[in-house]
């Protein structure tokens, strides 16, 4: 079983009229749990609140079983890396990442100088050592500030947007630096981002909050492909997402939209009700839409049916089409995929879909 080692336990936090209220999570050994929500749901607040920096007026904090709620910042010993860096002016990068080292004093200064010489290094900022902040781009900042949270391997590093300002490339390194001390390290880290490719690459667990709360918890990929609620689904830019009924036909449920006569089905989910004439949206990701080239004899399978491509969208890594039946729908190929099958605006094609690739929101 795996061990629990860090855990919030119903935190409820006040700043002015905006409250987090009820959250609760916990971190196992070696978890990357990777937050994402929209501006201003409290993100940053969580973060802070964890760091002890703001105060739960509710709620409790755990690190190896201790209630650590009441430490300060200093006793806690967490990284913190903050979106806009905040480095302190007068002190150069050097100083700057090594500040928080020498006020805990938890490691030889032999260690602590080898670890900077590494950490600099593979950040490639070593040749800045001795710059003030202000002749830095903001890139390089940021680099400062994650290795200033990441020198003394904390229990816990907090990250807030940490790579936002960076190149592609340079993102790139630091997501596979970060991969690689939360695995060699065994570091709990707790990172907020915008980013759904760096939330599905990094993180071992998602959080999505809205409005101060936690709305869905979970596997990064099963939050993707089972959002839980309409605003989970399009807040991850789920595609194809319609409104209709579940209808119970002699003990089947099929998912029924009305309006345009149409029915798919019969549902493997396991759905939280089986009420008939319940109002649900059903959801299909553009990646689980299969696509064949349209035959002239009619279709008799339910499941498939027929398109026209009206927009084609190429991309790094897939291709996007946008494909009109009944309604539109956006449908996601390989590369490979596509130039297989030929397809141009214009081409007719039909789609089908796996049952097990449907799924239902019921809230
Ligand atoms: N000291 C404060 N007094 C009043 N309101 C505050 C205070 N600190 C934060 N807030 C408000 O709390 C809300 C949450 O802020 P927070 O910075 O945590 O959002 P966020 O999710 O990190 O946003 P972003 O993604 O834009 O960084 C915001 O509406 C913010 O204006």
């Amino acid at each position: 079983m795996k061990k629990t080692f860090f855990q919030v336990e119903g935190l409820r936090v006040e700043a002015g009229g905006f409250q987090l209220q009820d959250i609760s999570f916990s971190l196992h050994k070696k978890e990357y749990t990777m937050i994402l929500g929209p501006t201003g749901c409290g993100k940053t607040m969580l973060l802070e609140t964890l760091a002890g920096l703001r105060k739960p007026i509710m709620g409790q904090i755990f690190l190896n079983n201790t209630n650590i709620t009441t430490w300060s910042p200093e006793a806690r010993c967490f990284g913190f890396a903050y979106q806009d860096s905040l480095l302190y002016p007068f002190l150069n990068v050097e100083e700057n990442i090594l500040f928080g080292a020498s006020a805990q004093k938890r490691h030889k200064e032999v260690e602590i100088r080898k670890r900077l010489n590494r950490i600099t290094e593979a950040m490639g900022i070593s040749h800045l050592l001795q710059r003030v902040p202000r002749l830095l781009s903001g890139g390089e900042k940021q680099r400062v500030s994650l290795a200033r949270a990441i020198l003394c391997s904390p229990p816990v590093l907090l990250l807030d947007e940490p790579l936002s300002a960076l190149d592609p490339q340079t993102r790139h390194a630091m997501q596979a630096l970060l991969h690689e001390l939360h695995h060699s390290e065994g570091l709990g880290i707790i990172h907020v981002t915008h980013d759904f490719n760096e939330a599905l690459q990094l993180g071992t667990q998602l959080i999505v909050m809205n409005q101060g709360k936690i709305v869905q918890q979970g596997e990064p990929l099963n939050v993707f492909h089972q959002p839980r609620s309409l605003f989970v689904a399009e807040f991850l830019r789920s595609e194809n997402i319609i409104k209709g009924k579940i209808e119970n036909i002699n003990g089947i449920l099929w998912f029924s939209d009305r309006e345009n006569e149409w029915v798919l089905g019969p549902l493997y989910e396991k759905l939280r009700t089986d009420a008939n004439q319940k109002e649900v949206y059903l959801m299909i990701h553009a990646g689980q839409i299969e696509v064949s080239l349209r035959e002239d004899t009619p279709l008799h399978n339910l499941n498939t049916w027929n398109a026209c491509v009206q927009k084609v969208m190429i991309h790094s890594t897939h291709v996007e089409m946008i494909c009109k039946g009944s309604r539109y729908w956006h449908v996601a190929l390989s590369c490979n995929e596509w130039q297989r099958l030929d397809l141009k605006v214009g081409s007719r094609v039909n789609l089908s879909v796996n049952m097990k690739h449907i799924h239902i929101i019921e809230d």
